[in-house]
């Protein structure tokens, strides 16, 4: 998979090169590139910004300096890259919040382009070029503003990253895990480790009772429980008739 970021603050995806993101990346599972939007700027002082029309609060991102990055790197796709080009995520405080479910369909691409905004964002005309050219997803990490995308861009990598095969050892663990299609998207349930005993708390008995089928009966229910008292909007989304639980049926 390759991955392409344009930024003007390159050193805020410095994560990317660490722990399962870089070693994915020495491993040749992924290439990263990070590029900065101000090298595509022709002015004394590299501006990308500019105030907005109609007027209103802050700076906007100037088209110009996308156009021209962006352009250079659909000019020189990567090998393996889809007929259709890259998906180009933008994050955006208006996007689609970013979900398990997209995060999956992100990691069957071959190319991702993150476009990371800054100031009030970018004018809405990049967005707007983009997709007649290539497939555009605004993503949103949530209800809440943050100051630019390149944090929302190391989440929705690490998300998506761990999704490409070979670069989490224990594949399994990918179905078990909260929001996992194959675990209906429930919560996970609570999990132990030894010792049996700590201050007084003991872990479930089930779980060192040797019976596996009571050990995914009890691991079920907590997780249909848990996600009736913090998510009942995904036990809502769950089929009944996957949900074991009628007494937490919302
Ligand atoms: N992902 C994600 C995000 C982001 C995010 C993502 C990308 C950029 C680029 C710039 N910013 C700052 C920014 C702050 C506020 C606003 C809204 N104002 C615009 C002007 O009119 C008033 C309203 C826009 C842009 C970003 C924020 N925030 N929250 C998420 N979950």
């Amino acid at each position: 998979m390759r991955l392409d970021v344009v930024t003007i603050f390159a050193d805020y995806l410095a994560p990317l090169q660490l722990s399962l993101i870089g070693k994915a990346q020495q491993q040749g599972l992924l290439d990263v590139r990070v590029h900065d939007l101000r090298e595509h700027t022709h002015d004394r002082h590299r501006t990308v910004d500019d105030t907005p029309y109609g007027g209103g609060a802050g700076l906007l991102m100037k088209p110009e300096p996308w156009g021209e990055a962006l352009d250079a790197l659909l000019a020189d796709p990567p090998a393996g890259a889809r007929e259709e080009g890259p998906v180009l995520v933008v994050p955006s405080p208006v996007g689609e919040v970013f979900s398990q479910r997209a995060a999956v369909e992100l990691a069957a691409e071959p190319w991702l382009v993150f476009a990371c905004g800054r100031y009030e964002g970018i004018d809405a005309r990049v967005v707007e070029h983009y997709r007649t050219r290539i497939r555009v997803r605004e993503v949103s990490l949530g209800d809440y503003v943050l100051n630019g995308g390149e944090v929302a861009v190391l989440a929705i990598t690490e998300a998506v990253v761990r999704l490409v095969p070979g670069v989490i050892g224990n594949a399994a663990s990918l179905t078990e895990e909260s929001h996992a299609p194959e675990h209906d998207g429930l919560l996970e349930h609570p999990a132990y480790t030894k010792p049996a005993s700590w201050r007084g708390l003991d872990v479930p008995a089930v779980l060192a009772g040797g019976n596996h089928g009571a050990v995914e009966r009890w691991r079920r229910d907590e997780a249909l429980r848990r996600t009736a008292s913090r998510r009942p909007d995904v036990l809502r989304r769950l089929d009944p008739a996957r949900c074991d639980r009628h007494d937490l049926a919302v």
